[in-house]
Protein backbone atom coordinates (compact mmCIF):
# COMPACT_ATOMS: atom_id res chain seq x y z
CA UNK A 1 0.00 0.00 0.00
CA UNK A 2 3.06 2.14 0.83
CA UNK A 3 4.10 1.98 -3.02
CA UNK A 4 0.64 2.25 -3.99
CA UNK A 5 0.42 6.50 -4.55
CA UNK A 6 3.78 6.25 -6.18
CA UNK A 7 2.75 3.61 -8.63
CA UNK A 8 -0.83 5.91 -9.69
CA UNK A 9 1.38 9.22 -9.80
CA UNK A 10 3.38 7.06 -12.77
CA UNK A 11 0.32 5.56 -14.43
CA UNK A 12 -0.96 9.25 -14.51
CA UNK A 13 2.16 10.22 -16.15
CA UNK A 14 1.95 7.16 -18.95
CA UNK A 15 -1.44 7.66 -19.14
CA UNK A 16 -0.35 11.38 -20.08
CA UNK A 17 2.00 9.99 -23.29
CA UNK A 18 -0.68 7.76 -24.22
CA UNK A 19 -3.13 11.06 -24.54
CA UNK A 20 -0.48 12.68 -26.65
CA UNK A 21 0.21 9.06 -28.97
CA UNK A 22 -3.54 8.88 -29.41
CA UNK A 23 -3.44 12.84 -30.13
CA UNK A 24 -0.38 12.52 -32.91
CA UNK A 25 -2.04 9.12 -34.16
CA UNK A 26 -5.00 11.01 -34.70
CA UNK A 27 -4.16 13.61 -36.73
CA UNK A 28 -1.87 10.88 -39.24
CA UNK A 29 -4.97 8.91 -39.73
CA UNK A 30 -6.50 12.07 -40.68
CA UNK A 31 -3.61 13.35 -43.00
CA UNK A 32 -4.09 9.80 -45.17
CA UNK A 33 -8.15 9.89 -44.58
CA UNK A 34 -7.30 12.97 -46.28
CA UNK A 35 -5.25 11.90 -48.94
CA UNK A 36 -7.45 9.43 -49.86
CA UNK A 37 -10.54 11.93 -49.82
CA UNK A 38 -8.56 14.31 -52.50
CA UNK A 39 -8.25 11.45 -54.93
CA UNK A 40 -11.59 10.17 -54.53
CA UNK A 41 -13.06 13.42 -54.72
CA UNK A 42 -11.32 14.53 -58.25
CA UNK A 43 -10.85 11.05 -59.66
CA UNK A 44 -13.06 8.78 -58.40
CA UNK A 45 -16.67 11.06 -59.52
CA UNK A 46 -19.52 8.75 -60.30
CA UNK A 47 -19.33 9.91 -63.91
CA UNK A 48 -15.81 10.20 -64.26
CA UNK A 49 -14.02 9.30 -67.14
CA UNK A 50 -10.15 9.63 -66.48
CA UNK A 51 -9.20 10.67 -69.66
CA UNK A 52 -11.40 13.65 -70.15
CA UNK A 53 -10.69 14.65 -66.53
CA UNK A 54 -7.11 14.61 -67.28
CA UNK A 55 -7.46 16.39 -70.54
CA UNK A 56 -8.52 19.75 -68.86
CA UNK A 57 -5.31 21.40 -67.64
CA UNK A 58 -6.77 22.14 -64.20
CA UNK A 59 -7.24 18.45 -63.53
CA UNK A 60 -4.06 17.25 -65.07
CA UNK A 61 -2.17 19.65 -62.68
CA UNK A 62 -4.14 18.41 -59.50
CA UNK A 63 -2.81 14.84 -60.50
CA UNK A 64 0.61 15.90 -60.79
CA UNK A 65 0.44 17.63 -57.23
CA UNK A 66 -1.80 14.84 -55.64
CA UNK A 67 1.39 12.51 -56.66
CA UNK A 68 3.93 14.77 -55.90
CA UNK A 69 3.61 16.99 -53.01
CA UNK A 70 0.65 15.75 -51.43
CA UNK A 71 2.41 11.99 -51.73
CA UNK A 72 5.43 13.70 -49.90
CA UNK A 73 3.81 15.14 -47.55
CA UNK A 74 1.52 11.88 -46.31
CA UNK A 75 5.05 10.14 -46.62
CA UNK A 76 6.45 11.77 -43.68
CA UNK A 77 3.62 11.16 -41.95
CA UNK A 78 3.91 7.05 -42.83
CA UNK A 79 7.46 7.62 -41.84
CA UNK A 80 7.21 9.00 -38.52
CA UNK A 81 5.95 6.56 -36.18
CA UNK A 82 5.77 8.19 -32.87
CA UNK A 83 5.04 4.55 -31.43
CA UNK A 84 9.21 3.35 -29.98
CA UNK A 85 9.26 7.29 -28.31
CA UNK A 86 6.04 6.64 -26.70
CA UNK A 87 7.19 3.62 -25.49
CA UNK A 88 11.08 4.94 -24.24
CA UNK A 89 9.08 7.56 -22.09
CA UNK A 90 6.67 4.68 -20.70
CA UNK A 91 9.21 2.46 -20.06
CA UNK A 92 11.18 5.27 -18.03
CA UNK A 93 7.85 6.27 -15.92
CA UNK A 94 7.93 2.55 -15.21
CA UNK A 95 11.76 2.19 -14.09
CA UNK A 96 10.85 4.76 -11.43
CA UNK A 97 8.87 2.47 -9.59
CA UNK A 98 8.51 -0.92 -8.96
CA UNK A 99 5.00 -1.72 -11.25
CA UNK A 100 3.18 -5.21 -10.31
CA UNK A 101 4.61 -8.29 -12.45
CA UNK A 102 3.04 -11.31 -12.92
CA UNK A 103 4.13 -12.72 -9.13
CA UNK A 104 1.69 -10.24 -8.00
CA UNK A 105 -1.53 -11.57 -9.39
CA UNK A 106 -0.45 -15.05 -7.42
CA UNK A 107 -0.42 -12.40 -4.42
CA UNK A 108 -3.61 -11.22 -5.44
CA UNK A 109 -4.94 -14.82 -5.65
CA UNK A 110 -3.48 -16.62 -2.51
CA UNK A 111 -4.94 -12.83 -0.99
CA UNK A 112 -8.56 -13.46 -2.02
CA UNK A 113 -8.60 -17.21 -0.71
CA UNK A 114 -7.11 -15.86 2.84
CA UNK A 115 -9.91 -13.09 2.88
CA UNK A 116 -12.82 -15.44 2.04
CA UNK A 117 -11.71 -17.84 4.44
CA UNK A 118 -11.10 -15.36 7.31
CA UNK A 119 -14.25 -13.16 6.25
CA UNK A 120 -16.68 -15.75 5.08
CA UNK A 121 -16.34 -14.41 2.20
CA UNK A 122 -18.24 -16.40 -0.88
CA UNK A 123 -16.46 -16.34 -4.39
CA UNK A 124 -19.75 -15.40 -5.72
CA UNK A 125 -19.88 -12.09 -4.20
CA UNK A 126 -16.08 -11.47 -4.13
CA UNK A 127 -16.28 -11.51 -7.80
CA UNK A 128 -19.12 -9.16 -8.00
CA UNK A 129 -17.59 -6.82 -5.62
CA UNK A 130 -19.73 -7.07 -3.29
CA UNK A 131 -18.01 -7.80 0.40
CA UNK A 132 -20.60 -6.99 3.44
CA UNK A 133 -18.86 -3.99 5.66
CA UNK A 134 -17.07 -2.25 3.16
CA UNK A 135 -18.05 -0.28 -0.06
CA UNK A 136 -18.77 -1.70 -3.48
CA UNK A 137 -16.63 -1.97 -6.12
CA UNK A 138 -16.81 -2.77 -9.26
CA UNK A 139 -17.49 -6.42 -10.25
CA UNK A 140 -14.69 -8.60 -12.08
CA UNK A 141 -15.08 -9.51 -15.49
CA UNK A 142 -14.32 -13.07 -16.95
CA UNK A 143 -10.95 -12.85 -17.43
CA UNK A 144 -10.12 -11.51 -14.28
CA UNK A 145 -11.89 -14.58 -12.49
CA UNK A 146 -10.23 -16.53 -14.96
CA UNK A 147 -6.68 -15.26 -14.00
CA UNK A 148 -7.82 -15.83 -10.05
CA UNK A 149 -9.02 -19.21 -10.69
CA UNK A 150 -6.32 -20.43 -12.96
CA UNK A 151 -3.83 -19.14 -10.47
CA UNK A 152 -5.08 -21.45 -7.87
CA UNK A 153 -5.19 -24.34 -9.96
CA UNK A 154 -1.86 -24.07 -10.47
CA UNK A 155 -0.55 -23.46 -6.97
CA UNK A 156 -2.94 -26.58 -6.01
CA UNK A 157 -5.97 -25.21 -4.20
CA UNK A 158 -8.52 -26.82 -6.17
CA UNK A 159 -11.35 -25.98 -4.05
CA UNK A 160 -11.34 -22.39 -4.56
CA UNK A 161 -9.77 -22.88 -8.32
CA UNK A 162 -13.10 -24.02 -9.06
CA UNK A 163 -15.40 -21.90 -7.94
CA UNK A 164 -13.48 -18.71 -9.39
CA UNK A 165 -13.54 -20.91 -12.81
CA UNK A 166 -16.78 -21.30 -12.81
CA UNK A 167 -17.78 -17.75 -12.16
CA UNK A 168 -15.01 -17.06 -14.98
CA UNK A 169 -17.45 -19.64 -17.10
CA UNK A 170 -20.46 -18.15 -16.44
CA UNK A 171 -19.17 -14.60 -16.95
CA UNK A 172 -17.69 -15.46 -20.08
CA UNK A 173 -21.05 -16.47 -21.59
CA UNK A 174 -23.21 -13.33 -20.15
CA UNK A 175 -20.26 -10.81 -21.57
CA UNK A 176 -20.27 -12.35 -25.10
CA UNK A 177 -16.73 -10.10 -25.37
CA UNK A 178 -15.56 -9.99 -28.74
CA UNK A 179 -12.88 -11.00 -29.52
CA UNK A 180 -12.83 -12.46 -25.52
CA UNK A 181 -9.95 -11.72 -23.96
CA UNK A 182 -9.81 -15.46 -22.76
CA UNK A 183 -10.77 -18.45 -24.85
CA UNK A 184 -13.84 -20.45 -23.37
CA UNK A 185 -11.45 -23.85 -24.20
CA UNK A 186 -8.90 -22.15 -21.62
CA UNK A 187 -11.37 -21.62 -18.71
CA UNK A 188 -13.07 -25.31 -19.25
CA UNK A 189 -9.61 -26.91 -19.36
CA UNK A 190 -8.29 -25.14 -15.86
CA UNK A 191 -11.41 -26.21 -14.48
CA UNK A 192 -11.67 -30.01 -15.67
CA UNK A 193 -7.78 -30.22 -14.15
CA UNK A 194 -9.08 -28.68 -10.64
CA UNK A 195 -12.31 -30.84 -11.01
CA UNK A 196 -9.76 -33.67 -11.46
CA UNK A 197 -7.30 -32.79 -8.86
CA UNK A 198 -10.23 -32.17 -6.61
CA UNK A 199 -11.53 -35.75 -7.05
CA UNK A 200 -14.00 -35.86 -9.51
CA UNK A 201 -12.65 -37.60 -12.48
CA UNK A 202 -16.19 -37.77 -14.09
CA UNK A 203 -16.49 -33.93 -14.43
CA UNK A 204 -13.20 -33.48 -15.64
CA UNK A 205 -13.99 -36.30 -18.56
CA UNK A 206 -17.03 -34.02 -19.41
CA UNK A 207 -15.68 -30.93 -19.77
CA UNK A 208 -13.01 -31.96 -21.35
CA UNK A 209 -15.13 -33.67 -24.11
CA UNK A 210 -16.67 -29.74 -24.10
CA UNK A 211 -13.08 -28.99 -24.76
CA UNK A 212 -12.35 -30.85 -27.54
CA UNK A 213 -15.73 -30.03 -29.08
CA UNK A 214 -15.26 -26.47 -28.98
CA UNK A 215 -11.43 -27.10 -30.32
CA UNK A 216 -10.64 -30.19 -31.44
CA UNK A 217 -7.05 -29.35 -31.95
CA UNK A 218 -6.83 -28.01 -28.03
CA UNK A 219 -3.68 -29.34 -26.75
CA UNK A 220 -3.72 -32.23 -24.43
CA UNK A 221 -7.17 -32.24 -25.08
CA UNK A 222 -7.14 -36.49 -26.42
CA UNK A 223 -5.25 -37.52 -24.09
CA UNK A 224 -6.83 -36.44 -21.29
CA UNK A 225 -10.28 -37.90 -22.81
CA UNK A 226 -8.50 -41.21 -23.14
CA UNK A 227 -6.94 -40.90 -19.85
CA UNK A 228 -10.11 -40.40 -17.65
CA UNK A 229 -12.05 -42.90 -20.06
CA UNK A 230 -9.56 -45.70 -18.31
CA UNK A 231 -9.52 -44.38 -15.30
CA UNK A 232 -13.54 -44.07 -14.33
CA UNK A 233 -13.61 -47.69 -16.40
CA UNK A 234 -11.33 -48.85 -13.60
CA UNK A 235 -13.78 -47.67 -10.93
CA UNK A 236 -16.28 -49.31 -9.02
CA UNK A 237 -20.03 -47.97 -10.50
CA UNK A 238 -21.15 -46.57 -7.17
CA UNK A 239 -17.65 -44.14 -7.23
CA UNK A 240 -18.57 -43.05 -10.63
CA UNK A 241 -22.29 -42.56 -9.92
CA UNK A 242 -20.92 -40.31 -6.46
CA UNK A 243 -19.16 -38.12 -8.98
CA UNK A 244 -21.77 -37.41 -11.40
CA UNK A 245 -24.51 -36.42 -7.99
CA UNK A 246 -21.64 -33.56 -6.97
CA UNK A 247 -23.36 -30.27 -8.01
CA UNK A 248 -21.86 -27.95 -10.32
CA UNK A 249 -21.22 -25.95 -9.37
CA UNK A 250 -20.44 -26.97 -6.46
CA UNK A 251 -22.55 -25.56 -3.41
CA UNK A 252 -20.63 -22.97 -0.70
CA UNK A 253 -17.70 -25.05 1.08
CA UNK A 254 -15.57 -24.68 4.38
CA UNK A 255 -14.61 -21.04 4.43
CA UNK A 256 -12.89 -20.56 7.31
CA UNK A 257 -13.04 -21.73 10.81
CA UNK A 258 -13.09 -20.91 14.41
CA UNK A 259 -9.73 -19.87 14.31
CA UNK A 260 -10.35 -17.30 11.77
CA UNK A 261 -13.43 -16.26 13.90
CA UNK A 262 -11.71 -13.98 16.02
CA UNK A 263 -10.37 -12.00 13.62
CA UNK A 264 -14.19 -11.43 12.48
CA UNK A 265 -14.31 -10.00 16.06
CA UNK A 266 -16.32 -13.50 16.92
CA UNK A 267 -14.31 -14.47 19.70
CA UNK A 268 -16.22 -13.61 23.54
CA UNK A 269 -14.11 -13.73 26.36
CA UNK A 270 -16.03 -14.95 29.23
CA UNK A 271 -18.00 -13.00 31.95
CA UNK A 272 -15.73 -13.88 34.55
CA UNK A 273 -12.51 -12.59 32.61
CA UNK A 274 -14.32 -9.60 31.40
CA UNK A 275 -15.57 -8.66 34.59
CA UNK A 276 -11.49 -7.89 35.43
CA UNK A 277 -11.35 -5.77 32.63
CA UNK A 278 -10.84 -1.82 33.37
CA UNK A 279 -9.18 1.24 32.36
CA UNK A 280 -7.24 3.86 34.29
CA UNK A 281 -4.66 6.20 34.60
CA UNK A 282 -1.01 5.51 35.04
CA UNK A 283 1.77 8.01 35.73
CA UNK A 284 4.42 5.73 37.15
CA UNK A 285 5.67 8.51 39.41
CA UNK A 286 7.10 9.89 36.21
CA UNK A 287 7.18 13.63 36.23
CA UNK A 288 6.70 13.41 32.36
CA UNK A 289 3.58 11.74 32.99
CA UNK A 290 2.37 13.91 35.24
CA UNK A 291 0.20 16.34 33.25
CA UNK A 292 -0.61 13.63 30.95
CA UNK A 293 -1.01 10.02 32.32
CA UNK A 294 -0.77 6.99 30.24
CA UNK A 295 -4.44 5.78 29.21
CA UNK A 296 -4.41 1.89 30.32
CA UNK A 297 -7.03 -0.51 29.06
CA UNK A 298 -6.61 -3.81 30.45
CA UNK A 299 -7.70 -5.62 27.36
CA UNK A 300 -7.00 -9.39 29.35
CA UNK A 301 -5.71 -10.11 32.71
CA UNK A 302 -3.02 -13.09 32.95
CA UNK A 303 -1.18 -12.95 30.75
CA UNK A 304 -1.83 -8.99 30.87
CA UNK A 305 -2.30 -7.06 27.92
CA UNK A 306 -3.02 -3.39 27.86
CA UNK A 307 -4.34 -0.87 25.26
CA UNK A 308 -2.55 2.27 25.71
CA UNK A 309 -4.27 4.87 24.33
CA UNK A 310 -3.14 8.22 22.92
CA UNK A 311 0.60 7.80 22.76
CA UNK A 312 1.41 9.06 19.71
CA UNK A 313 0.45 12.56 17.90
CA UNK A 314 -0.66 12.27 14.43
CA UNK A 315 1.88 14.45 13.51
CA UNK A 316 4.82 11.95 14.66
CA UNK A 317 2.89 8.76 13.22
CA UNK A 318 2.16 11.11 9.66
CA UNK A 319 6.38 11.11 9.88
CA UNK A 320 7.21 8.07 10.61
CA UNK A 321 5.06 6.90 7.71
CA UNK A 322 7.21 9.47 4.99
CA UNK A 323 10.32 8.50 6.45
CA UNK A 324 9.81 4.57 6.83
CA UNK A 325 8.71 4.63 3.11
CA UNK A 326 11.67 4.71 1.69
CA UNK A 327 12.99 2.26 4.04
CA UNK A 328 10.62 -0.74 3.43
CA UNK A 329 11.28 -4.06 2.45
CA UNK A 330 9.49 -6.79 1.61
CA UNK A 331 9.26 -9.90 4.32
CA UNK A 332 11.87 -12.52 2.97
CA UNK A 333 12.28 -16.49 3.97
CA UNK A 334 15.64 -18.76 2.89
CA UNK A 335 13.91 -21.30 0.57
CA UNK A 336 13.88 -24.68 1.76
CA UNK A 337 17.00 -26.62 1.04
CA UNK A 338 18.76 -23.91 -1.03
CA UNK A 339 20.05 -20.53 0.05
CA UNK A 340 17.59 -18.70 -2.37
CA UNK A 341 15.36 -16.55 -0.35
CA UNK A 342 11.31 -16.02 -1.43
CA UNK A 343 8.70 -13.54 -0.01
CA UNK A 344 7.19 -15.02 3.44
CA UNK A 345 3.78 -16.22 3.02
CA UNK A 346 3.37 -16.41 7.06
CA UNK A 347 4.12 -12.34 7.18
CA UNK A 348 3.02 -10.32 3.92
CA UNK A 349 3.86 -6.62 4.98
CA UNK A 350 6.72 -4.55 4.22
CA UNK A 351 9.00 -3.55 7.30
CA UNK A 352 12.23 -1.78 8.35
CA UNK A 353 13.59 -0.78 11.31
CA UNK A 354 14.77 2.44 11.85
CA UNK A 355 17.46 3.93 14.17
CA UNK A 356 17.28 7.06 16.06
CA UNK A 357 19.69 8.74 13.83
CA UNK A 358 16.79 8.24 11.01
CA UNK A 359 14.91 10.94 11.87
CA UNK A 360 14.57 12.82 15.34
CA UNK A 361 10.78 11.35 15.41
CA UNK A 362 12.06 7.84 16.21
CA UNK A 363 13.98 9.01 19.38
CA UNK A 364 10.70 10.93 20.55
CA UNK A 365 8.30 8.15 20.00
CA UNK A 366 11.29 5.42 21.72
CA UNK A 367 11.57 7.77 24.63
CA UNK A 368 7.75 8.05 25.43
CA UNK A 369 6.98 3.90 24.35
CA UNK A 370 9.83 4.19 28.00
CA UNK A 371 7.48 6.17 30.14
CA UNK A 372 4.23 4.74 29.28
CA UNK A 373 5.62 1.07 29.78
CA UNK A 374 8.19 2.06 32.49
CA UNK A 375 10.65 -0.05 30.77
CA UNK A 376 14.00 0.23 30.15
CA UNK A 377 14.64 1.27 26.62
CA UNK A 378 18.46 1.20 26.60
CA UNK A 379 18.14 -2.51 25.64
CA UNK A 380 15.06 -2.58 23.43
CA UNK A 381 15.26 -3.17 19.72
CA UNK A 382 15.01 -0.14 16.97
CA UNK A 383 11.60 0.65 15.80
CA UNK A 384 10.31 -1.79 13.57
CA UNK A 385 7.78 0.00 11.11
CA UNK A 386 5.55 -2.17 9.23
CA UNK A 387 2.84 -1.78 6.23
CA UNK A 388 0.34 -3.99 5.35
CA UNK A 389 -1.74 -3.92 2.04
CA UNK A 390 -5.08 -5.45 1.19
CA UNK A 391 -4.87 -9.16 2.45
CA UNK A 392 -1.58 -8.85 4.09
CA UNK A 393 -1.05 -10.74 7.21
CA UNK A 394 1.23 -12.29 9.87
CA UNK A 395 0.29 -15.37 10.96
CA UNK A 396 -0.22 -16.64 14.34
CA UNK A 397 3.27 -16.61 15.65
CA UNK A 398 5.30 -15.75 19.17
CA UNK A 399 7.18 -12.64 19.60
CA UNK A 400 10.33 -14.26 22.23
CA UNK A 401 12.81 -16.46 20.59
CA UNK A 402 13.27 -18.87 23.81
CA UNK A 403 11.28 -22.33 21.76
CA UNK A 404 9.32 -23.58 24.98
CA UNK A 405 9.94 -27.14 23.85
CA UNK A 406 13.37 -26.75 22.80
CA UNK A 407 15.18 -23.94 24.97
CA UNK A 408 18.56 -25.38 23.77
CA UNK A 409 17.82 -24.01 20.51
CA UNK A 410 17.50 -20.17 21.84
CA UNK A 411 19.45 -17.99 19.95
CA UNK A 412 19.48 -14.83 22.72
CA UNK A 413 22.11 -12.25 23.08
CA UNK A 414 23.33 -12.65 26.63
CA UNK A 415 23.82 -8.93 27.23
CA UNK A 416 20.30 -7.94 26.09
CA UNK A 417 18.03 -11.25 26.73
CA UNK A 418 14.95 -12.63 25.22
CA UNK A 419 11.74 -9.84 24.41
CA UNK A 420 10.29 -9.47 27.74
CA UNK A 421 8.03 -7.02 26.38
CA UNK A 422 6.61 -6.15 22.99
CA UNK A 423 4.66 -2.74 22.65
CA UNK A 424 2.52 -2.75 18.99
CA UNK A 425 1.38 0.85 17.96
CA UNK A 426 -1.13 1.43 15.28
CA UNK A 427 -0.83 4.21 13.44
CA UNK A 428 -3.56 3.92 11.22
CA UNK A 429 -7.27 3.00 11.88
CA UNK A 430 -8.30 0.01 9.20
CA UNK A 431 -11.26 0.12 7.29
CA UNK A 432 -11.91 -3.54 7.75
CA UNK A 433 -10.21 -6.38 9.27
CA UNK A 434 -6.46 -6.12 10.43
CA UNK A 435 -6.93 -6.72 14.23
CA UNK A 436 -4.70 -8.05 16.28
CA UNK A 437 -6.25 -11.69 17.78
CA UNK A 438 -4.31 -14.10 20.47
CA UNK A 439 -6.19 -17.16 19.57
CA UNK A 440 -5.12 -19.17 22.58
CA UNK A 441 -6.23 -16.87 25.12
CA UNK A 442 -9.39 -15.41 22.51
CA UNK A 443 -8.79 -11.86 22.42
CA UNK A 444 -9.24 -9.41 19.21
CA UNK A 445 -7.71 -6.13 19.31
CA UNK A 446 -9.16 -3.79 16.47
CA UNK A 447 -6.47 -1.34 15.00
CA UNK A 448 -7.23 2.50 16.67
CA UNK A 449 -5.05 4.80 15.16
CA UNK A 450 -2.28 5.97 17.80
CA UNK A 451 -3.39 3.17 20.00
CA UNK A 452 -0.72 0.88 21.23
CA UNK A 453 -0.98 -2.56 22.37
CA UNK A 454 1.60 -3.62 25.12
CA UNK A 455 1.97 -7.36 26.49
CA UNK A 456 4.88 -9.21 27.82
CA UNK A 457 6.12 -12.10 26.29
CA UNK A 458 7.69 -14.18 28.73
CA UNK A 459 6.74 -15.26 31.93
CA UNK A 460 8.38 -14.30 35.49
CA UNK A 461 10.96 -17.17 35.47
CA UNK A 462 11.73 -15.85 32.06
CA UNK A 463 10.37 -18.77 30.07
CA UNK A 464 8.19 -18.17 26.63
CA UNK A 465 4.12 -17.51 27.89
CA UNK A 466 2.85 -19.41 24.81
CA UNK A 467 -0.64 -17.97 25.86
CA UNK A 468 0.47 -14.79 23.83
CA UNK A 469 0.71 -16.32 20.37
CA UNK A 470 -0.85 -13.68 18.28
CA UNK A 471 -1.35 -13.31 14.48
CA UNK A 472 -2.48 -9.49 12.69
CA UNK A 473 -5.48 -10.70 10.55
CA UNK A 474 -5.50 -9.81 7.05
CA UNK A 475 -6.07 -6.34 6.25
CA UNK A 476 -9.99 -6.32 4.36
CA UNK A 477 -10.12 -2.82 3.28
CA UNK A 478 -7.73 0.04 4.05
CA UNK A 479 -3.69 0.23 4.76
CA UNK A 480 -2.66 -0.89 7.86
CA UNK A 481 0.78 1.08 9.49
CA UNK A 482 2.71 -0.23 12.71
CA UNK A 483 5.65 0.19 14.78
CA UNK A 484 6.76 -2.51 16.98
CA UNK A 485 8.92 -1.79 19.67
CA UNK A 486 10.46 -5.03 21.13
CA UNK A 487 11.69 -4.82 24.72
CA UNK A 488 14.52 -6.99 25.76
CA UNK A 489 15.15 -8.74 28.86
CA UNK A 490 18.00 -7.24 30.96
CA UNK A 491 17.41 -3.54 32.43
CA UNK A 492 13.58 -3.97 32.80
CA UNK A 493 14.13 -6.45 36.45
CA UNK A 494 13.47 -3.05 38.53
CA UNK A 495 10.00 -2.74 36.98
CA UNK A 496 9.14 -6.24 36.07
CA UNK A 497 11.57 -8.31 38.15
CA UNK A 498 11.96 -11.98 37.50
CA UNK A 499 10.79 -14.63 39.93
CA UNK A 500 11.40 -18.11 40.31
CA UNK A 501 7.82 -19.70 38.77
CA UNK A 502 5.77 -18.80 35.84
CA UNK A 503 3.63 -16.65 37.66
CA UNK A 504 0.85 -16.39 40.69
CA UNK A 505 -1.61 -18.05 39.01
CA UNK A 506 -0.57 -20.94 36.82
CA UNK A 507 2.43 -22.25 38.74
CA UNK A 508 1.90 -25.76 37.98
CA UNK A 509 4.62 -26.37 35.69
CA UNK A 510 7.51 -24.52 37.77
CA UNK A 511 6.29 -26.12 40.62
CA UNK A 512 7.95 -29.65 40.77
CA UNK A 513 10.93 -27.69 40.79
CA UNK A 514 10.43 -25.85 43.80
CA UNK A 515 9.66 -25.96 47.45
CA UNK A 516 6.53 -24.43 48.34
CA UNK A 517 8.09 -22.31 50.36
CA UNK A 518 10.49 -20.58 48.02
CA UNK A 519 10.25 -17.21 47.52
CA UNK A 520 7.93 -16.20 44.02
CA UNK A 521 10.27 -13.12 43.21
CA UNK A 522 13.64 -12.53 43.90
CA UNK A 523 15.36 -8.90 45.27
CA UNK A 524 17.74 -6.85 43.81
CA UNK A 525 20.28 -5.06 44.67
CA UNK A 526 21.49 -1.63 43.17
CA UNK A 527 25.09 -1.73 42.80
CA UNK A 528 25.84 1.24 41.08
CA UNK A 529 24.02 4.43 40.42
CA UNK A 530 22.64 4.10 37.18
CA UNK A 531 20.24 0.80 36.30
CA UNK A 532 23.04 -2.08 36.87
CA UNK A 533 21.11 -4.59 38.94
CA UNK A 534 22.88 -7.86 40.46
CA UNK A 535 21.02 -10.98 41.39
CA UNK A 536 21.27 -11.79 45.11
O1 LIG B 1 0.05 -6.77 12.73
C1 LIG B 1 -0.27 -7.20 13.82
O2 LIG B 1 -1.37 -6.92 14.31
C2 LIG B 1 0.67 -8.04 14.58
C3 LIG B 1 2.10 -7.81 14.22
C4 LIG B 1 3.03 -8.67 14.97
O3 LIG B 1 2.65 -9.48 15.73
C5 LIG B 1 4.47 -8.55 14.78
O4 LIG B 1 4.90 -7.74 13.94
O5 LIG B 1 5.22 -9.25 15.48
FE1 LIG C 1 4.21 -10.36 16.87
Amino acid sequence: MADVQNLINAERKIVEVLRLLVHSEKIRLAAIEQYIDKFNDIFEASDADADRIVSHPVNAFLLVKHLTVDWEQLRRFLEFDVGPAALADIDKHRSVVRFPEAEDIRGAAEGFVRLQRTYKIKTEDFAAGNITGIAKAQALGAFDCYLIGHRLAVDGSHDYAINWLEIALRKWHEEKEDPPAIREADILDWLQYSYYHGGNAWVALELSKKVKEIDPAFPTVEANIEYYEKLLSELPVSAVDAMKLQARPPVAFDLGGQYEALCRGEGVLPARVRQRLRCYYETHNNPYLLLQPAKFEVAHVSPDIFILHDVAFESEMEQIKTVAMTHLQRATVVKAGSAETEFAKIRISKSAFLGEDVDPVIAKVNRHIGYVTNMDMEQAEQLQIANYGIGGHYNAHYDFFRNPNDPDTKQIEPNLGDRIATFLLYMTDVEAGGATTFPVINVTLFPQKGSAAFWYNLNRDGTGDVRTLHEGCPVLSGNKWISNKWIREVGQFPTRPCGLVKDGLDPQLSKEFLPETAPVVNEFVVTDEKNDFERK
